[in-house]
């Protein structure tokens, strides 16, 4: 668990505090994302977790232990820390560098090798073909993948994440986010990212922290902030097109009804609504079959539900 409690910091110079009283509070095993405007403080809230920043009043716990009664160094090594496309040694081959913190911590060499192998492996990348390479020689995406491996070498309980796909094409940027955060759920990590991607946040974030000029706005559950935007700026923030990313976030299985069309085409259950909708506008059906589920349909109108809840109540 990580826990804010009325953090705030101001950098010499501001007039203006870059993180005013912060409260907020990551179970353990979840992922927050934090989204807001340039220049609110999400990157400052994430770099005090470590204390690459130390804040000037208010309490960070991680687990049980106060940050600021740590030694910064043994802090950070409990910590994995991804950071936006540089962050890899570029002198250091792609093995070298997922071994760093297991090295710093002195395991057997024998250790270090099943580690890097099994890291490599865990973010889908060949060991015998990545190994060795140096990080020059990888693509955008290959290097945020190398990034997350070091970062998750020494089994870290806290990871740290700071727009780790910024640096990636758009179209390797969604594969990504899906199969890191996947990883994480499955890690049961406690995860703090920070982006600028709403539809990362949306994916990726058990809870998304909506920030503005170093204040919490709304943390709340990605479907519950496009549904329920606390206020004018949340539901400007979140965007307009909140009614399809809610579509994307809810699966047929949530939006099934009683009933039986042995007439419709199939569509799985745990596809999303979006992809149902796509599918049913290229037939021209009203209704889908859930695949394995004889009894269950998905009907224009329950997506049209699950839509209207998102335009509610700011529009
Ligand atoms: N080292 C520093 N010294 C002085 N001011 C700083 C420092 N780091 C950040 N700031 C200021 O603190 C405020 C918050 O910055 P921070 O980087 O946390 O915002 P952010 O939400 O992460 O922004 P972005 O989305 O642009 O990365 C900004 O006004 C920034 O200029």
């Amino acid at each position: 668990m990580i826990r804010f409690e009325g953090v705030s910091k101001r950098f010499p110079g501001s007039a203006d505090p870059a993180v005013d009283r912060l409260d907020l509070t990551i179970p353990e095993g979840t992922t927050c994302v934090l989204i807001g405007p340039s220049g609110c403080g999400k990157s400052t809230t994430l770099r005090m977790v470590n204390r690459l920043v130390e804040p000037d009043s208010g309490r960070i716990t991680v687990g049980d232990a106060d940050v600021m009664a740590m030694d910064p160094i043994a802090l950070r090594r409990g910590i994995g820390y991804v950071l936006q496309g540089i962050g890899l040694f570029p002198h250091r081959s792609v093995a070298q560098n997922v071994a760093t913190v297991p090295h710093l911590l002195g395991w057997p060499r024998r250790r270090i090798a099943e580690r890097v192998e099994a890291m490599l492996d865990l973010v889908g990348l060949d060991p015998a073909t990545f190994r060795d390479r140096r990080p020059e020689a990888l693509s955008g995406g290959q290097r945020q993948r190398v990034g997350v491996a070091r970062a998750l070498a020494a089994d870290p309980p806290v990871l740290l994440m700071d727009e780790p796909f910024g640096a990636v094409d758009p179209v390797a940027r969604g594969r990504l986010q899906a199969e890191i955060g996947a990883i994480l759920r499955r890690l049961s990590k406690t995860v703090i990212i920070v982006t600028h991607d709403i539809d990362e946040a949306m994916l990726m974030g058990d809870r998304v922290a909506l920030m503005r000029a170093g204040r919490l706005v709304q943390a709340d559950a990605p479907a519950e902030i496009l549904a329920r935007p606390a206020d004018a700026f949340a539901a400007a923030f979140v965007g307009q097109d909140r009614a399809l990313r809610r579509l994307a976030l809810t699966t047929v299985a949530e939006a099934a009804e009683p009933g039986t069309a042995p007439e419709a085409a199939e569509i799985a259950a745990d596809a999303p609504l979006r992809d149902a909708l796509s599918e049913m506008l290229a037939r021209g059906a009203t209704r889908l079959r859930v695949a394995g589920d004889p009894d269950r349909v998905l009907t224009l109108e329950a997506i049209r539900a699950v839509a209207a809840v998102a335009r509610t109540p700011s529009d």
